[in-house]
């Protein structure tokens, strides 16, 4: 196993022994050594070498001693969203940022070069129908190669790193205009030009400014996923295959690891999958639990994870501290900063998340972990996930008829779309459809009609489109108090309420708006929580008094 012995403000001449502590301990003489002495930065010295688990202390005045003290090899994974990475500047940024840390021996995972994985979606769908001696032309394209061509230029670097890749992209392009249709294996395909190439550019420009790095192709070490295109689960077999090739190549060879975010290898076809959009931070805490790193560090455009999406509330503030289930609820319900399924990996190894701002180094971020003190906490955040349709079944049977809830969740299982929140009663349910498990608007109108038409079977049942689900993400053990002020406040901007259902999690309630409404209403809700002192008005008061959580799901029928 590699070991990584470190140290914070040693002087420059404590090198030799901590040399001399290090082959005490039985790591590579030469290797500490040489390491020793290329790594001091002034700030910090990090010294590798390949032994079993020890590590050295180095005293005030510079001497070495041998500790029984257990190190390993990585300690963090830092991921960098595509906003982090976007052009040349924010690459060099982004590696000065990593090398400020000489504490730290990172895995790092990157996405895609800015709105790269976008333009090559967009590329894939005009390349259908543009017919083959167009699809060089198409604007995406040039778009792609000018900022990869650029970015290398600037750094430096030789075109040849993404030349190959950018050859057979338009390759690519030429067979979807051929073949006039763009099945989700090929849009997997498609799209992975994106995280291939922005690591291989990284890399290469660590490995010219002195920092050894290594590129790493996700789908090629181990990131094994169901074969479901655009969409793919990560499966249990990744975590020792990853573990094993990364620590693997450390022994042979010490480098920074430069892993692809948001890709991964089907275990039957054997064809490159994607975990679906901003999947990079699943990437990561993926490779948190298989090496059992610290920490996973997320680097975004925001000061961490946010009160509320700051496109819709300019006035959103940072949220401090996270559970995993927390993280995990505002996720799915469409906060847009975090991907759904990336605390799962996170939560069952136990290893804290931390949300950063690569734009903003110094904000404190927000960090996730298991559990944290809710004591004073209200609410935490709030979000919108819009567009999203709601059915409304009532039973045709006698009243108190059993299997009806199973009959109708039977039909959505057979259909394979998932529900997002229910409200019951004896005779009907409400409930509201995910809408990213229906892809393209004709399969939406088909696959909707087709669940209503088996719906009818059983049931009377009312389709409402475009409505929105504003999720209160918060104690739910002080649900009275959040929805006695949030209904006041709807009240007020005279909105119709149209569902409730505050699940098992207990920390979500979910209210269902028209979506013509539901921009305000975060708006005003955002503003009485977080705007107006309310949260230090009520801090301190008893929670036994104004916890009365709420124990059953209510339906409110509206317009
Ligand atoms: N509650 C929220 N907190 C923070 N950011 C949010 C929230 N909801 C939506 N966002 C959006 O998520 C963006 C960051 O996520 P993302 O684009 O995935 O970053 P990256 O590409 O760097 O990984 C922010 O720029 C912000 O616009
Ligand atoms: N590039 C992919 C994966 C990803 O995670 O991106 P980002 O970290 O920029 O959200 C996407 O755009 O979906």
């Amino acid at each position: 196993m590699a070991v990584v012995l470190r140290f914070a403000g040693v002087a420059r001449d404590s090198a030799p022994s901590i040399s001399a502590a290090a082959s005490r301990i039985g790591c590579a003489k030469a290797a500490a050594s040489a390491r020793a002495r290329r790594c001091v930065t002034g700030r910090g010295l990090v010294v590798r070498c390949q032994s079993g688990a020890a590590a050295v202390v180095v005293r005030k005045d510079g001497a070495a001693t041998a500790a029984a003290e257990k190190a390993t090899g990585f300690t963090v994974v830092m991921k960098f969203g595509g906003s982090s990475v976007a052009s040349a500047e924010r690459m060099r940024e982004v590696a000065d940022l990593i090398l400020s840390f000489p504490e730290e021996n990172p895995v790092v995972v990157l996405s895609a070069m800015g709105k790269t994985t976008n333009n090559l979606l967009l590329a894939g769908e005009k390349a259908v129908s543009c017919g083959a001696p167009k699809a060089s032309e198409i604007p995406e394209l040039a778009v792609i190669k000018e900022l990869h061509i650029r970015t290398i230029d600037e750094l430096g670097l030789d075109r040849s790193i993404v030349s190959g890749l950018l050859d057979e992209l338009e390759q690519l392009l030429k067979g979807v205009a051929m073949m006039k249709e763009l099945t989700p294996r090929t849009r997997d395909y498609l799209v992975s030009f994106g995280e291939c190439m922005s690591t291989r550019i990284f890399a290469a420009y660590l490995n010219g400014h002195g920092t050894k790095a290594r590129q790493y192709d996700a789908f090629d070490i181990g990131f094994i996923t169901t074969d479901d295109f655009t969409n793919a689960d990560i499966l249990e077999a990744t975590y020792p295959a990853v573990a094993k090739r990364l620590q693997g190549d450390w022994i042979e060879d010490p480098a920074i690891p430069i892993v692809t975010g948001f890709l991964g290898k089907g275990w039957k076809s054997c064809a490159v999958t994607t975990l679906g959009r901003g999947g990079s931070d699943l990437t990561a805490t993926t490779i948190g639990r298989a090496l059992g790193l610290r920490e996973v560090q997320v680097w975004k455009d925001v000061d961490g994870v946010l009160t509320c999406d700051p496109n819709i509330c300019a006035n959103a503030i940072p949220v401090p501290y996270l559970t995993f289930e927390e993280a995990a609820e505002l996720a799915y319900f469409g906060a847009q900063v975090l991907h759904p399924q990336s605390m799962r990996p996170a939560r069952e190894s136990g290893i804290p998340v931390r949300v950063k701002n690569s734009y903003n180094r110094r904000a404190p971020g927000t960090v996730i972990t298991k559990s944290r003190d809710l004591s004073k906490s209200i609410l935490t955040s709030i979000v919108l996930k819009s567009n999203i349709t709601m059915l409304d079944i009532v039973s045709t049977r006698m009243l108190g008829q059993y299997g009806f809830l199973a009959k109708v969740f039977s039909i959505f299982e057979d259909l394979g779309i998932s529900v997002d929140c229910v409200a019951t009663s004896e005779v009907s349910i409400s409930l509201t459809l995910d809408p990213s498990k229906l892809w393209s608007r004709e399969l939406i109108q088909q696959e909707l009609d087709h669940v209503v038409e088996e719906l009818e079977k059983i049931a009377v049942v009312h389709l409402l489109q475009h409505r929105s689900i504003i999720s209160l993400i918060g104690n739910v053990q002080r649900s009275s108090l959040i929805l006695e002020k949030a209904f006041n406040v709807l009240r007020r901007n005279g909105v119709n309420v149209q569902m409730i259902s505050q699940g098992a999690s207990k920390v979500n309630i979910s209210l269902v708006v028209h979506d013509s409404e539901a921009k305000e209403c975060i708006e005003a809700l955002h503003s009485a929580f977080f705007e107006n002192g309310f949260m230090s008005e009520v801090e301190g008061e008893d929670l036994q008094q104004n916890g009365s959580p709420l124990n059953s799901n209510g339906v409110i029928y509206g317009n």
